[in-house]
């Protein structure tokens, strides 16, 4: 009659007579405790299958495929460990493995010449070398997209485990970037390095730069998450999971060769919407034809397109005016309004978010057309329909192509509704331009007197 084998102190049976805990390929179930690790020189045994995770009692087994040099159930003595790889754990040396985190990211550019969508997989690196029992099982992360969202993947680390490899992902407001179509659709980020023998951490993976136009808002679903507004700023979009734990980690009095180490965790996974809102000291406001972009051209280097027919701007330009003292004022040419934008009329209201970001505004009319006031009401009317409060930014009041018989006639009457603030000029002969251009250094003294400095945002908080 065989006897029972003999209870171990934490309640389970030995096999073969040695003090390893449960048999190997037998995954610990819910509420069954892990094995205990063997001391140096104790008994091995275990019989395992290839691909199987499987348990030692001195916990030197690898996941998937299972290690060699163990065999034979309740085999007394150990008489060889052969390595799986160049960086296996051996148990007479203490090493550290650690796993790398890694990151990608998908982008998807809508429609619109100013959006564009990005979004992020987490990819997932393990560790290389062995897990020996249930406590250095990584713990189940989010798989799909949508419960990933938003999840920093990963435990932070113990204190004194190694260094965490991190990687980042930002956006940062560059000003030689004009537009989003420099964004890729996807991207995907490095790698953090594996830990080493000796102690030694893996390196955390580089920093990857987005670069976006200043001006970018990124949005996660509907909340704004950040506004890039000014030159420099950056935004972390997403991290690198936490690093895995080497075996230095796992040393304790009753286990002073661990063979454990832990794999690295996934990275962050998350999709923004990116939105351009172009910024420029001043923005011009005005109906179609009524010489916006033949004005930039009189004011500035910019080169706008210039024609006789309506909605020949269809995207904002942005002009450098540059002052006598130096001063340099962005002027933004937007494209043409129409009575009714806010109800989706001409070009709609959409590129009217350009017009937010303008400090100050240059309202330009037509005065060849029959009651060109009218116009200037029109205007401030959409304006407030967009944005309370829009039209009341400090502006300035464009009288166009005053070279023209009728536009000069029509002056006195425009004085006498506007006030004698309203500067009639010609872009096309450029006759007053230079009473245009000391009011736009009058308003950009006061815009800087009264802005904030604004510097550039920390990258880590
Ligand atoms: N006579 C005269 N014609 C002008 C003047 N400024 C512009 N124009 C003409 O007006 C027409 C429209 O000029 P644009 O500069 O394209 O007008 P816009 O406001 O940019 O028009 P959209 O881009 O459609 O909004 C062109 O044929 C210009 O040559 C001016 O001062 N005098
Ligand atoms: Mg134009």
């Amino acid at each position: 009659t065989r006897l029972p084998a003999p209870l171990s102190r934490a309640g389970r049976s030995r096999c073969g007579g040695c003090l390893c805990g449960p048999r190997a390929g037998v995954l610990p179930g819910p509420g069954r405790a892990a094995p205990p690790r063997r001391r140096r020189g104790a008994n091995v045994c275990g019989d395992r299958a290839v691909g199987t995770p499987t348990w030692s009692c001195d916990g030197g087994v690898a996941s998937a495929p299972g290690p060699r040099g163990f065999s034979g159930e309740g085999a007394a003595t150990r008489t060889r460990r052969e390595r799986p790889g160049t960086s296996f754990l051996d148990g007479r040396e203490s090493k550290c493995l650690r796993a790398g985190s890694a990151n990608s990211t998908h982008a998807l550019r809508s429609h619109g010449a100013f959006e564009a969508s990005l979004s992020r997989t987490a990819d997932r690196v393990w560790g290389r070398g062995a897990l020996d029992s249930g406590r250095a099982r990584p713990a189940p992360v989010a798989r799909s997209p949508q419960a990933a969202l938003g999840q920093l993947c990963g435990p932070l680390q113990a204190p004194g485990a190694p260094r965490k490899e991190t990687a980042l992902r930002e956006e940062a407001a560059d000003q030689q970037v004009k537009s989003l179509s420099s964004v890729l659709s996807r991207y995907q980020g490095f790698h953090g390095q594996a830990g080493g023998r000796k102690n030694c951490s893996g390196r955390g993976g580089a920093v990857l730069y987005i670069r976006v136009p200043v001006g970018t808002l990124v949005k996660e679903g509907s909340e704004v998450v950040a506004d890039l507004s000014c030159p420099g700023a950056e935004y972390v979009a997403a991290r690198g999971g936490a690093g895995g734990k080497g075996n230095r980690f796992f040393l304790a009095n009753d286990n002073r060769a661990p063979v454990t180490c832990t794999p690295g965790q996934p990275g962050q996974e998350r999709v923004f919407f990116l939105e351009l809102k172009t910024v420029a000291h001043a923005g011009m406001v005005g109906f179609p034809n009524a010489g916006k972009s033949s004005l930039l051209r009189a004011i500035s280097n910019a080169r706008p397109a210039v024609a006789s027919y309506p909605f020949t701007t269809l995207k904002p330009h942005v002009g450098i005016v540059r002052c006598d003292d130096h001063q340099q004022i962005a002027v933004a040419d937007i494209p043409g309004i129409v009575r009714g934008a806010h109800r989706n009329r001409g070009l709609g209201s959409a590129f009217l978010r350009h017009v937010e970001r303008c400090r100050f505004l240059l309202f330009v009319l037509d005065l060849s057309e029959p009651e060109p006031w009218t116009q200037l009401e029109d205007l401030k009317w959409e304006l407030e329909q967009h944005e309370a409060g829009l039209s009341q930014r400090p502006h300035v009041v464009v009288a166009n192509k005053v070279d023209l018989p009728e536009a000069r006639a029509a002056v006195p009457r425009l004085r006498a509704r506007l006030g004698p603030s309203a500067v009639a000029l010609s872009a096309a002969t450029g006759e007053n331009v230079e009473a245009l251009l000391l009011r736009l250094r009058e308003l950009h003294r006061q815009h800087v007197a009264t802005e904030p400095q604004r510097g550039r945002q920390p990258l880590r908080g």
